[in-house]
């Protein structure tokens, strides 16, 4: 008999990380208990993916038709609300088929007491082994005026019962973009006040270029290399004072969302209590098995800072599930954790990209291919915008990497991804006669030309 109330206890558990983690760890027969302080369904579910796509494709469907947004909006947010609820009682059901199975489900918030034992309300347990996964929160960025001004969030943002009829955006990257065409679709006028002096600064220079422009055509103003010095409430929504090309301008919108990034959860766990490190913005350190510098804690999900993405958590999630009931322990494999900004047109990545390879010093070769090349992108009136990266070891022709911008990108970059975790080089996935035609020849075509760059 253990001297712990339960083998694994995960924090975090309604979230793909946890709800993964304990699963995992129940096929390995250990009694395991999660807490969940939210509702069940994690923010991929409740206040992430899903909605934001729901709204996504919704816009699509009503800028096609050519539907008077404004009237649609309504409809719009009760679908998302829908989407939602539904795949949250889903989420629900699934967990208590798990609690059939003996999972237990303690409801309230967990923090440390010491490396084996949590609080959860003020309520002890303990367990051997310990997995957080508690997700992440936005950045809030110390600007003067920001916490006065009464911007939004994602969460509110997807929520909102009435469209602004202007919204400014801080901040360039995945949310920000995917947000920003959205609400521009839905007949706001949007403004971008980026940083950085490319939109998406972590991928190749040339795919924020071309998401400039497809913006800037949609009517999106975009204002790259800025920074930021103050935000002040208007009597109608909010006004930002920022540096611009030397110069200082001001916006004005009805509504200012935050889209400066995201950042682990960590603050209200006492980790301390339990002798687990962080890292950089709180991110709980974990090694290639997900486990922390305490022996029996691990972690998976946004709290790792690894990547904030849903696919990855899950990995993570059973990489950390499987090491805190098992004694043979597995390293995690995400070398292969496709994943898209599902704008139009989206972006995909799959493995390093090249800064990171060379970051990695990996002696690579990279081939590009421009998608308007194609002779499928010249069969689409108006033309289609993108481009495809691929990357490969120099010497063995192994693919290291690939970065796509296209219509469809979430979709083609899986085959990039297939070639990658069955050790495929870029000869192979040339040699495969796409079908004609259509705009996935980008990755025959790309890989022929790295083919032909590197030894094998
Ligand atoms: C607007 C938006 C759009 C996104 N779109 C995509 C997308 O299209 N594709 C994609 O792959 N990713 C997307 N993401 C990212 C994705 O949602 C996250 O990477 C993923 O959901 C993180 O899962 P997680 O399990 O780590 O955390 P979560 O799902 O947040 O789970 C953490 C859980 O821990 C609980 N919790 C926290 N603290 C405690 C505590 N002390 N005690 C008990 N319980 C606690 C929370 O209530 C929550 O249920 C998006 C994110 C946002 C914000
Ligand atoms: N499709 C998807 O997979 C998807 C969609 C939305 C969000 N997400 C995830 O959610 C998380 C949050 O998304 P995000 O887009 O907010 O994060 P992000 O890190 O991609 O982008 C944050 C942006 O804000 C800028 N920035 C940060 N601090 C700033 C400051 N003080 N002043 C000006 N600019 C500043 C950065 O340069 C960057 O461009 C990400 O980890 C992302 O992976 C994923």
């Amino acid at each position: 008999m253990s001297a712990y109330d339960f083998d694994v206890l995960v924090i975090g558990g309604g979230g793909s990380a946890g709800f993964t983690a304990a699963t995992t760890a129940m096929k390995n027969g250990a009694r395991v208990a999660m807490v969940e302080s939210g509702r069940l369904g994690g923010l991929c579910i409740l206040a992430g993916c899903m909605p934001s796509k729901a709204l996504i494709h919704s816009a699509d469907n009503l800028r096609r038709q050519n539907a008077d947004r404004l009237a649609a909006y309504p409809g719009v947010q009760e679908f998302r609300r829908g989407v939602v609820d539904f795949l949250a009682q889903r989420r629900a059901q699934a967990v208590a088929a798990k609690q059939q199975q003996g999972l237990e489900l303690l409801r309230g918030r967990a923090r440390f007491l010491d490396a084996h034992a949590v609080a959860v309300d003020g309520k002890p347990v303990s367990a051997a082994s310990i997995v957080i996964a508690t997700g992440s929160v936005e950045v809030v960025p110390d600007v003067p005026g920001l916490a006065q001004s009464g911007y939004l969030t994602s969460e509110t943002f997807l929520a909102l019962e009435r469209p602004p009829r202007s919204l400014l955006v801080l901040g360039g990257g995945t949310m920000a973009l995917e947000l920003a065409q959205y609400a521009r679709r839905m007949g706001v006028s949007v403004s971008i006040v980026q940083r950085g002096q490319a939109l998406l600064s972590k991928e190749d220079p040339a795919i924020g270029q071309i998401l400039a422009q497809c913006l800037a055509e949609e009517g999106v103003e975009l204002f790259l290399g800025t920074k930021l010095l103050d935000v002040t409430k208007t009597a109608d929504g909010a006004r930002a004072r920022f540096i611009h090309q030397g110069g200082e301008r001001a916006i004005e919108a009805e509504a200012l969302l935050l889209s400066l990034g995201r950042r682990p959860n960590s603050d209200g766990l006492d980790l301390a209590a339990a002798g687990v490190a962080t890292g950089p913005g709180g991110a709980v350190t974990v090694d290639q098995f997900m486990r922390a510098s305490a022996p029996h804690i691990f972690a998976a999900g946004d709290v790792t800072a690894r990547l904030m993405v849903v696919n990855q958590a899950i990995v993570e999630g059973q990489c950390a599930g499987h090491n805190a009931s098992s004694d043979k322990p597995k390293a995690i494999d995400d070398r292969v954790v496709p994943r898209a900004v599902f704008t139009d047109p989206q972006v995909a990545r799959v493995g390093l990209s090249a800064a990171q390879a060379q970051a990695a010093g990996v002696d690579f070769r990279q081939a590009s291919y421009d998608l308007a090349e194609l002779g499928a992108a010249q069969t689409y009136p108006g033309g289609v915008r993108g481009l495809m990266n691929l990357r490969a070891e120099a010497k063995s022709g192994r693919i290291i990497g690939a970065d796509l911008v296209a219509p469809e990108a979430s979709l083609m970059i899986h085959d990039v991804a297939v070639a990658m975790k069955l050790g495929g080089a870029a000869a192979d996935l040339a040699d495969i006669p796409y079908v004609h035609p259509c705009l996935a020849e980008i990755s025959e075509l790309t890989a022929g030309r790295l083919a032909r760059m590197v030894g094998r």
